[in-house]
């Protein structure tokens, strides 16, 4: 795997700085700062205690970590979060329990998310009065099927709100 240098200011000398668990990982696992407990459903913003200067034309983007996101229902709110390449602030992490049920306790320094580095283009955008035609067309949202069905809580919602469901 290619590599790009990425300088970075560590500003909790005692947490572990980013690092990707095997070679050949996408994502360098970032750890929470603070101890933090999330009710079923709660969110919340920890540090990860480090600030980062992305070179011009990368992006960092925050992901969750899927054993955590399995395990316990923990993902990240705005996943992925970005990292604005001119961003010299700290690395945070807006942290959700999706957990139903059971309360998450996350201890200084668990790895609780992962920061994918990635080259991104700046769009040129040029307005048209009209675009070229495809086979897609406006067709999103599950136009091609596959989609698992309704139950029927959520047939009963739609129904009352004529949305959401497909002809
Ligand atoms: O998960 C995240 C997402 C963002 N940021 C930081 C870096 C990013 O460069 C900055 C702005 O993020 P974004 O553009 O997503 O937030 P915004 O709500 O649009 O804020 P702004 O108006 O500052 O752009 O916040 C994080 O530390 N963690
Ligand atoms: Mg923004």
């Amino acid at each position: 795997m290619s590599s790009v240098q990425v300088l970075l200011s560590r500003l909790d000398p005692e947490v572990p700085l980013p690092a990707y668990a095997r070679p050949g990982d996408a994502g360098a696992d970032l750890v929470t700062t603070s101890d933090i407990v999330l009710g079923p459903g709660e969110r919340g913003v920890v540090g990860t205690g480090v600030a980062i200067a992305l070179p011009p034309g990368y992006a960092g983007f925050v992901h969750p970590r899927s054993g955590l996101a399995a395990r316990a229902g923990l993902s990240v709110v705005n996943t992925p979060g970005t990292i604005d390449s001119g961003y010299r602030g700290e690395i945070k992490v807006c942290l959700i329990n999706h957990d139903p049920v059971h309360p998450l306790e996350l201890t200084r320094g668990d790895r609780i998310a992962q920061l994918v580095v990635q080259r991104v283009e700046h769009a040129e955008f040029v307005e048209v009065d009209a675009l070229d035609a495809t086979e897609r067309g406006d067709g999103g949202y599950g136009s091609t099927g596959g989609h698992a069905t309704l139950g029927a809580p959520a047939l009963a919602a739609s129904a009352a709100t004529g949305e959401g469901t497909e002809k």
